[in-house]
């Protein structure tokens, strides 16, 4: 007979996905920064020590990691506490998880170097029974196109169609395989675990990941930087480049105004990244050369963030390699659409911080431009007589010239750089978007290309306008969708609330 398994609490910890509504391109400079919103679709990992009889007593400690949503996705490592090694033992179909294998270096290394005790705790031999750590990855299904699962089922590509499956689906394929919708899955799993490890070791208390933002107390601060420190590292070990990590970023603070770190506080981490002590050095929270800044942003009430993919892909790494080789080869030319793009860029920011703005100072001239605007297209905002007397309903008009002259500014260096940024068959949709009555922004996120789109709506209603303008589209596969924005970033849930989780455990 088996003795039963002991095992400890499940640590269960969210990270949001990313939008990045304007700053594509420009917040690989520190000297601009990015909009970045986070979506209430997440990335979960979940983490439970678990006691065995059989396991060899030694110094390796057996970790199993598996993402139920995929096929032949499951990995068995062992992490060696005297060597600080992690090696890969066995795989489905002897795959590799870049990164996961990272995060899973680079977290426990760190673990080791904290708490050494709580390491060497997992294998002290209990009734001969020694530990292992069990992992499991579950995402959101918007971060992984349902086309095909919809089409399986007989079922329409719509909201509607979207919300009879079941959540944190299977998606019927390889993690290779699987077409993403450009939510930055790998910023939020890498986050998402690199926390879940953290905590359930106690290298940042539990009690600092429940309700953390941005203003929350040193402590919180402290905790949240040193997941976000490790998360950036890692991800830009696992990626083998240092980008600009607004997608991290979103994940670990949620919906902000986002300026990048210089890439020279990981030099030494990535250049020697077997060495434990230098990269402890590299990502401890007191490490001045974390100058990243993530200002908060509140979206202003009323405003739905709807997105959609269209599944025709574009390859992000290759657009930004031809912007800067031609930004390089054109300085002049491209530092002033630099300028004007980062002027039209914050001008987004600012308004939306004036709409928040209002929305305080006179509720009710909010609300009545909201509804006002809600009901008409947004060509006829401006010359609409409440421009002079609604401070919200000229801000609102404000923000509908403000985003087509992003719009048309990513187009200018487009088509300066040769690269499809908005090409002319997301031009059509975008304008199709405006054109709905309510629809207050309409542009292509962060890199652009083929791969989104993001609206802004003013309520339910345009938002349902947008979807059956998406569903009737021909041109390209429109696939909305069901995230909006979310203001929480990295933070820890309770298990007993996801039975669908916690029965991964049983
Ligand atoms: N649910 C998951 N379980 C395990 N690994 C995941 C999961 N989702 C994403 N990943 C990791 O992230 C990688 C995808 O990263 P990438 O191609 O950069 O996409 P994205 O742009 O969505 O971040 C996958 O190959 C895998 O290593
Ligand atoms: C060009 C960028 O500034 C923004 C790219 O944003 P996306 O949201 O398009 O990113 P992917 O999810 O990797 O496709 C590159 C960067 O900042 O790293």
């Amino acid at each position: 007979m088996p003795s039963p398994s002991a095992k400890t609490p499940i640590t269960l910890v969210s990270a949001p996905g990313k939008v990045l509504v304007v700053g594509g391109y420009l917040v690989l400079d520190r000297a601009h920064s990015g909009l970045v919103v986070g979506t209430d679709a997440c990335l979960y990992a979940a983490v439970q020590t678990e006691s065995k009889a059989g396991l060899a007593a030694g110094s390796k400690i057996p970790i199993f990691v598996h993402s139920p949503q995929f096929e032949s996705a499951w990995w068995k490592y062992t992490f060696d506490f005297e060597s600080n090694l992690l090696s890969q033992e066995e795989s489905a179909d002897n795959g590799t998880n870049g990164f996961v294998q990272v995060v899973l270096q680079a977290t426990l290394g760190l673990v080791n170097q904290y708490e050494p005790a709580r390491l060497r705790q997992l294998l002290s031999s209990k009734e001969s029974k020694a530990s292992g750590l069990k992992i499991v990855l579950l995402a959101d299904n918007d971060f992984y196109s349902q086309r095909e699962t919809l089409e399986k089922m007989g079922l329409d590509l719509s909201s509607e169609s979207l919300k009879k499956l079941p959540s944190m689906c299977k998606t019927g394929t390889t993690l290779r395989g699987v077409h993403k919708t450009g939510l930055g899955s790998s910023a939020a799993m890498v986050t998402s675990l690199v926390g879940s490890l953290l905590s359930h070791f106690g290298i940042v208390s539990q009690d600092d990941l429940m309700n953390s933002s941005a203003s929350s107390s040193e402590k919180t601060q402290r905790s949240l930087k040193l997941i976000h420190n490790v998360a950036q590292y890692t991800h830009c070990l696992a990626q083998g480049k240092v980008g600009s990590g607004f997608d991290v970023s979103a994940a670990v603070y949620g919906s902000h105004v986002y300026r990048r770190f210089s890439p020279a506080v990981l030099d030494s981490a990535m250049a020697e990244h077997g060495d434990i002590s230098e990269i402890k050095k590299a990502v401890s929270p007191k490490n001045p050369g974390w100058d990243s800044q993530v200002v908060p942003v509140s979206i202003p009430p009323r405003f739905i963030l709807r997105l959609a993919d269209v599944d025709a892909g574009s390859n992000t790494p290759s657009m930004v390699r031809s912007i800067l080789q031609w930004k390089k080869s054109d300085p002049e030319r491209a530092t002033a659409i630099w300028d004007s793009l980062d002027k039209a860029n914050n001008r987004i920011r600012d308004l939306w911080a004036a709409l928040v703005d209002a929305s305080v100072a006179d509720g009710a001239d909010y609300n009545s431009a909201v509804d006002w605007c809600a009901k008409n297209k947004s060509s006829v905002w401006k010359s609409a007589p409440e421009v002079a007397t609604s401070t919200t309903h000229r801000l609102l008009a404000e923000l509908v010239d403000g985003i087509l002259n992003v719009r048309a500014l990513q187009r200018l260096l487009g088509e300066n750089a040769q690269v499809p940024i908005e090409p002319a068959e997301q031009t059509r949709l975008l304008d199709a978007c405006m054109e709905v009555p309510g629809v207050c922004m309409a542009a292509v996120p962060g890199a652009g290309g083929y791969d989104a789109i993001f609206c802004v709506t003013l309520g339910q209603e345009a938002s349902a306008a947008v979807a059956d303008m998406w569903a009737k589209w021909t041109e390209m596969s429109v696939g909305p969708l069901l995230a909006n924005q979310a203001s929480s970033g990295v933070r820890i849930l309770d298990p007993e609330q996801f039975s669908n989780v916690t029965s991964l455990f049983n």
